[in-house]
């Protein structure tokens, strides 16, 4: 397989410019896809952050499998990890992120108070892999009618602090991959959910990534959608004869690579219904293998 050049030289400035500006911030805003709740963390983020409070924020919830999205919440609650899940385009999303953060820096602020100190804005920086939903979310954070106060002194520029309301101000950072992923799949995973460039790899791959993923979770609307019948999906057709299939299938003749585009492409639209990659359970069964 061929290997994906997921970490331009701006990323790598990028993620320099979250590790520099960390001391900055009360909390991190971390955005990660619900389909990959897991495996779209980024784990430079969650070192540079050290002690400071994560806030785990799954967002492209209607995309996903709500029962497993339901799952992933309890693991992180179980792990002390705490999170929210969220459908980014809602109204109310401000006040449920910002009273959640409350909760988590509740001592943090009562201790500031206690000694004098004015009430203040929490100060939080929003992170997330590329298309993970983060402009989508800022624009609610941001109320259209507040204007962003433009860069702080000692904020580098591509950096910006945005004022939310009087108890929120954002630091957005550019969407960032980190250099090395833990498994092959878990760049599967970012590439088919969108975070990889789609020049950046190889679409068959992926695309027999997502085939094995649909045979396996959604046989039926994979049947319906390219119209597949019980021989084209019998056990012992390979996922590469499949897609040689539903190629034909999709009147492209051999034309491999434009299934495969739009095999991708169908399933970021939630054409197969909600798909969740990955879920607690596989997580438990990758790490007793290990
Ligand atoms: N279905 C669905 N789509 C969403 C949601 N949030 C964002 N999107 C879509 O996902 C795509 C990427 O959203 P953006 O908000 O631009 O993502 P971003 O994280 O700012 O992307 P970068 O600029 O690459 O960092 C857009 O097409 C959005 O419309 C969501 O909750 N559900």
């Amino acid at each position: 397989m061929a290997t994906i050049q997921w970490f331009p030289g701006h990323m790598a400035k990028a993620l320099r410019q979250i590790r520099e500006q960390m001391s900055l911030v009360d909390i991190v805003f971390e955005l990660v896809d619900a389909r990959i709740p897991y495996s779209s963390q980024n784990p430079e983020v969650a070192r540079a952050a050290g002690d400071k409070p994560r806030l785990l924020i799954l967002t492209k919830t209607d995309l996903a499998d709500p029962q497993v999205t339901k799952e992933w919440i309890d693991y992180f609650s179980e792990h002390n990890q705490p999170v929210l899940a969220l459908d980014s385009r809602k109204q109310n999303v401000s006040r449920i992120v910002t009273r959640k953060a409350q909760t988590i820096l509740k001592e943090k602020l009562a201790q500031e108070e206690s000694k004098g100190f004015k009430k203040r804005a929490i100060r939080a920086m929003c992170v997330g892999v590329p298309n993970v939903g983060k402009s989508t979310l800022l624009n609610h954070l941001v109320k259209k009618n507040v204007a962003a106060t433009g860069n702080r002194p000692g904020v580098t520029t591509g950096q910006q602090w945005l004022r939310s309301s009087a108890e929120l101000e954002l630091l957005d950072t550019p969407g960032v991959l980190w250099p090395k992923f833990a498994t092959q799949r878990q760049g599967l995973m970012l590439a088919l959910t969108g975070a990889i460039k789609d020049s950046l790899y190889p679409k068959d791959d992926v695309a027999l990534f997502a085939l094995h993923y649909l045979r396996n979770q959604r046989l039926d609307e994979l049947k319906k959608r390219y119209r597949l019948s019980e021989q084209d999906v019998a056990e012992d057709v390979s996922d590469a004869d499949l897609l040689l299939t539903i190629t034909a299938k999709m009147g492209f003749r051999d034309d491999y690579d434009r299934a495969s585009e739009r095999l991708i492409f169908d399933l970021r639209k939630g054409k197969f219904g909600t798909v969740s990659l990955e879920s607690p359970a596989d997580l438990a069964m990758e790490q007793t293998n290990e």
